[in-house]
């Protein structure tokens, strides 16, 4: 049984302060925060994360970054690690973000070795990938995501003879133009590329490894449609921007989550 996940993206949003009075605010849900059955997650910046895990852990809320370096460590100017996110108690970070792929020219295989660093020092990754409205209009969601993916996949297929656990990924299906846009997928279509995502584990990894494999859909996701994505039988949470920026809207998102987990 996949344990159901939702996921707050808070990208360059908060600073400290702004960090510290969600999650004061957020105590006001500290009840049903702690009454579910499933996770739920903010992955802040990297420079609120030091102060806030005390009080989102005492909620059972995890800790997780947007985004680290492959290396462990060395000479790489501006950077933070995954020992370093660890250290912070992150124990998840997004890899990927359709965002970084765009404006930071992250390729499929610099997100492949992040995920295996990030998997080897115990930090689940949640590896990011989705298709832009052209490339869904030109019927090539399933090719793009396959694309995306693939150097990931081969990377844990030669990584698990290391004993790796391969089932700690966590996929989030993105359309790039459902991010932000207040235009969400249709609940069927994510479901499908979910669908097609848990096909392409299976095709590398075997059946378990798809079985146990987390896939989130992610894109204009508000408390009011969460539980459409969330019941489709592959898709197992989802990964929020701007709804997960208010303790209000992030608890509604967490109670929607309940009410088919519970
Ligand atoms: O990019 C996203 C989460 O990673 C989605 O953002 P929105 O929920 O604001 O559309």
């Amino acid at each position: 049984m996949r344990t159901k996940l939702v996921a707050g993206n808070w990208k360059m949003y908060k600073t400290l302060r702004e960090a510290r009075s969600f999650s004061e605010q957020l105590t006001e849900f500290a009840d049903l925060l702690l009454n579910t059955r499933h996770e739920s997650l903010i992955c802040a910046p990297f420079t609120a994360l030091f102060g806030l895990h005390d009080q989102l852990a005492q909620m059972h809320v995890k800790l997780g970054a947007q985004n680290m370096h492959e290396m462990a460590e060395g000479a790489f100017t501006g950077e933070v690690s995954a020992p370093m996110l660890k250290e912070l108690q992150c124990e998840y970070v997004i890899l990927g973000h359709s965002e970084r792929r765009q404006y930071f020219a992250e390729s499929d295989d610099a997100v492949a070795r992040k995920a295996m660093t990030a998997l080897d020092q115990m930090l689940t990754p949640i590896v990011c990938v989705g298709e832009t409205l052209e490339e869904r209009e030109a019927g090539a969601t399933r090719s793009v995501v396959s694309r995306q993916l693939g150097p990931v996949l081969q990377a844990l297929k030669s990584q698990s003879a290391k004993e790796l656990d391969a089932t700690a990924l966590v996929i989030a299906y993105e359309p790039i133009w459902a991010i932000g846009s207040g235009r969400s997928s249709e609940a069927k279509d994510a479901e499908e590329v979910a669908a097609w995502i848990r096909s392409l584990v299976t095709a590398s990894l075997g059946s378990d490894a798809a079985s146990q494999v987390r896939v989130l859909y992610g894109g204009s996701v508000k408390p009011e449609n969460i539980v459409s994505y969330v019941e489709q039988p592959n898709i197992d949470g989802a990964l929020v921007g701007g709804a997960s920026l208010q303790p209000a809207s992030f608890a509604a998102l967490v109670q929607q989550v309940a009410t088919i987990t519970s």
